[in-house]
């Protein structure tokens, strides 16, 4: 860990202590999951008296907890998780069993061994009924030998594709018994007589998970602008190979493909920035309305989140890829810092929901709005999901002379969205009444499901990029940033082209212009490109990177940090003569011979 953090503000800044979070070490660190679900967890679902208790000393951490959900058998289906949670009226205790050995808790961050608390999701049993998942504040380890409590076998799972500073681990529970109180209380109840009070919405006790899906946006677009920040700027010391024979070789920043492959990251990476800002405050918003008792904006929430969380972490996947490739071979050196970024960036595609299930989960949204347009029912005036019931222009306008603020563009995307939703909407209903049930009939359009919440997300996404450059009052910097937005449009339309083409809504001859708008672009981006990712200021220890340092002095550093290698620490490694060296000295022997 770079250095120790600072004690914890829990105020609801929640994207500074995501920030935090992130910064103080990118490949992870002990209070992670601590800070960025146990602490949410408390913060949405302790009541009053508990908050008073476990906030102050989560804040000061004076215990440091993780969020225990996932089981070796089940991660994304909650409703089978097996870890129990039976509550005993005679001593108002709950007691906690792993009956199975899938019901091995797995995965959970900094539980391996630095965590003593966790937060631990179990089915509910009171009164001889299950009433499904519920978070529990379990203790786990003895807080001053730190050893594990009786009943409690916990370790750390083993390496892993990536992030191996963080201790994920295993946990299984023996009959553990643990006061009534150590449920969270804020939304449901069990009373001192066993008595269950349900919640006002059953998936509150869900937040801690949409949190990090909203703040995760966010994370994606650092990981895209940290990773475009060291492929522009080792880009542009790079030299190799000429343009015009004889000129000299020129920087690699200079060939188109290059920039083809570069650029787009870049402004996806600010796309996702706006787009980030956005969800964190929709999230803050719904939090505290719920606080309030209004649980309206949930649904839009949940859905918003879960569809942006899967978009950009896979775009975020497939964008830090080509920063590497772009990179040649010291892109896949150590020092690059692209295996670290990547390593770590990817594992988003699949923790906090794997990004199928999300797609899907904003689909169940979709499908119910495409419902009531079929049902001819007006929109609820929610920006995010008007548009659906809303008749765009018969055809593509996008060569029109003049787009004011890209309008003709979005109405693509909106477009595209409203079409495969309703398509696949019609299917649905239409399998169902051929004698499908609707599980099955839902199963057999999964893919155009998850392909209309994608079309709904980019529209999202592109509408919040064109919204919040209109606002920039600074014309220098709106001008720098029109030209990515102006990028990052059009390369979304080559990028969803077959959607658009298919129906005949966008000819060829317009693909054929987004394509020239994506050039004229990238043109238009080069010579700022190096003074763009400077401006993000990030600092060289957060890079990670000999390629992307601000100096720019790589090879030289290169060199050094090859020679700082262990293994160039003796000229000759001492296993050297044992094996190598008696190897040759066999074999020159034998061909002697
Ligand atoms: C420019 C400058 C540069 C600056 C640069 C940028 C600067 C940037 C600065 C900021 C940087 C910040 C960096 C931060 C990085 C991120 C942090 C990283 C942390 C890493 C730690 C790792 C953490 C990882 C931790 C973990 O991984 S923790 C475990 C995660 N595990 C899951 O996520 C399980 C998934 N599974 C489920 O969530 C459920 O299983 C399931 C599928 C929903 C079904 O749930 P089920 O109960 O079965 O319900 P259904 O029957 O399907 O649905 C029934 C009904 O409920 C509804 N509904 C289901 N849910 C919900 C819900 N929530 N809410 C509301 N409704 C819901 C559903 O809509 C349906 O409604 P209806 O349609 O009926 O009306
Ligand atoms: C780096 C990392 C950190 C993690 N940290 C934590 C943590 O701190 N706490 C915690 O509790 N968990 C944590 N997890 C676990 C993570 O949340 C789960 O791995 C994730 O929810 C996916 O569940 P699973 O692994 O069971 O995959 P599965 O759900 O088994 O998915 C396997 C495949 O089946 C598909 N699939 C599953 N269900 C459906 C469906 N209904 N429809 C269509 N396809 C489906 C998935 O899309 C996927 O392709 C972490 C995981 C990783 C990788």
């Amino acid at each position: 860990m770079e250095h120790a953090p600072k004690a914890i503000d829990v105020t609801n800044d929640v994207e500074m202590r995501t920030f935090n979070f992130f910064t103080m070490g990118i490949d992870g660190h002990p209070l992670g999951l601590h800070l960025d679900m146990a602490i949410p967890t408390i913060l949405n679902n302790a009541d009053e008296e508990q908050q008073k208790d476990w906030l102050p000393k989560a804040a000061n951490r004076e215990f440091i907890a993780t969020y225990a959900q996932t089981e070796m058998g089940h991660g994304t289906n909650l409703k089978k998780l097996e870890t129990t949670a039976t509550y005993d009226p005679k001593t108002q205790e709950f007691v906690l069993n792993s009956p199975t050995i899938t019901s091995t808790k797995w995965w959970p961050g900094n539980l391996g061994k630095s965590s003593n608390y966790a937060v631990v999701m179990a089915q509910l049993y009171t009164q001889g009924k299950c009433h499904g998942a519920h978070p529990f504040f379990v203790q786990l380890r003895d807080l001053n030998t730190h050893k594990p409590l009786k009943g409690i076998t916990v370790g750390d799972i083993g390496p892993k594709f990536g992030m191996n500073t963080v201790d994920n681990g295993f946990l299984q529970f023996d009959h553990v018994r643990t006061p009534r109180r150590s449920m969270f209380m804020k939304h449901a109840k069990v009373l001192p007589d066993g008595r269950y009070v349900p919640p006002v919405h059953d998936k509150l006790n869900y937040s801690a998970m949409v949190f990090i899906r909203a703040a995760i946006v966010s994370g994606m677009a650092y990981h895209l602008l940290v990773t475009s920040t060291i492929a522009v700027r080792y880009s542009a010391i790079r030299r190799q190979g000429e343009i015009t024979p004889g000129a000299g070789e020129v920087k690699v920043l200079d060939y188109q493909t290059q920039q083809h492959r570069i650029f787009p990251q870049l402004a996806r990476g600010l796309a996702f920035r706006l787009s980030g800002q956005y969800i964190m405050k929709l999230y803050t918003q719904t939090m505290d309305d719920i606080r309030n008792g209004d649980i309206s904006a949930v649904p839009d929430l949940h859905a918003l989140s879960c569809g942006l969380k899967a978009v950009t972490t896979h775009h975020a996947a497939l964008g830090l890829e080509q920063c590497r490739m772009a990179c040649g071979g010291h892109g896949y050196s150590q020092a690059s810092g692209f295996p670290l970024h990547y390593s770590v960036a990817v594992g988003a595609c699949t923790y906090e929901g794997e990004n199928m299930v999300m797609l899907l989960q904003t689909a169940r949204h979709l499908m119910k709005i495409a419902k009531a347009i079929r049902a001819g029912q007006s929109p609820k005036s929610n920006k995010i999901v008007d548009y659906l019931f809303h008749k765009g222009p018969p055809k593509c306008l996008i060569d029109q002379a003049y787009d004011t603020n890209y309008r003709n563009v979005l109405e693509s995307f909106e477009h595209l969205a409203r079409r495969q939703t309703l398509e696949v909407y019609d299917k649905l209903v239409q399998l169902q009444q051929q004698g499908r049930n609707y599980e099955q009939a839902w199963n057999d359009c999964a893919v155009e499901l998850c392909k209309a919440t994608r079309a709904h997300v980019r529209t999202f996404l592109a509408r919040t990029f064109v919204e919040e450059i209109d606002k920039i009052s600074d014309l220098s910097i709106k001008s720098v940033l029109q030209d990515l937005l102006q990028l990052y449009l059009y390369y979304e339309v080559t990028e969803c082209a077959t959607g658009l083409l298919e129906d005949g809504f966008m000819t060829g001859q317009q693909h054929k212009y987004a394509k020239k708008k994506i050039y004229e672009a990238l043109e238009k981006i080069r010579p700022n490109a190096v003074s763009i990712v400077d401006s993000f200021d990030f600092q060289d220890r957060e890079l990670h990177s000999v390629l992307g340092r601000r100096d720019g002095n790589v090879y030289e550093n290169l060199l050094k940090w090859a020679q700082s290698s262990p293994l160039n620490k003796t000229d000759v490694l001492p296993f050297h003569h044992k094996y190598l060296g008696k190897m040759m000295e066999e074999a020159r022997q034998r061909s002697k011979i």
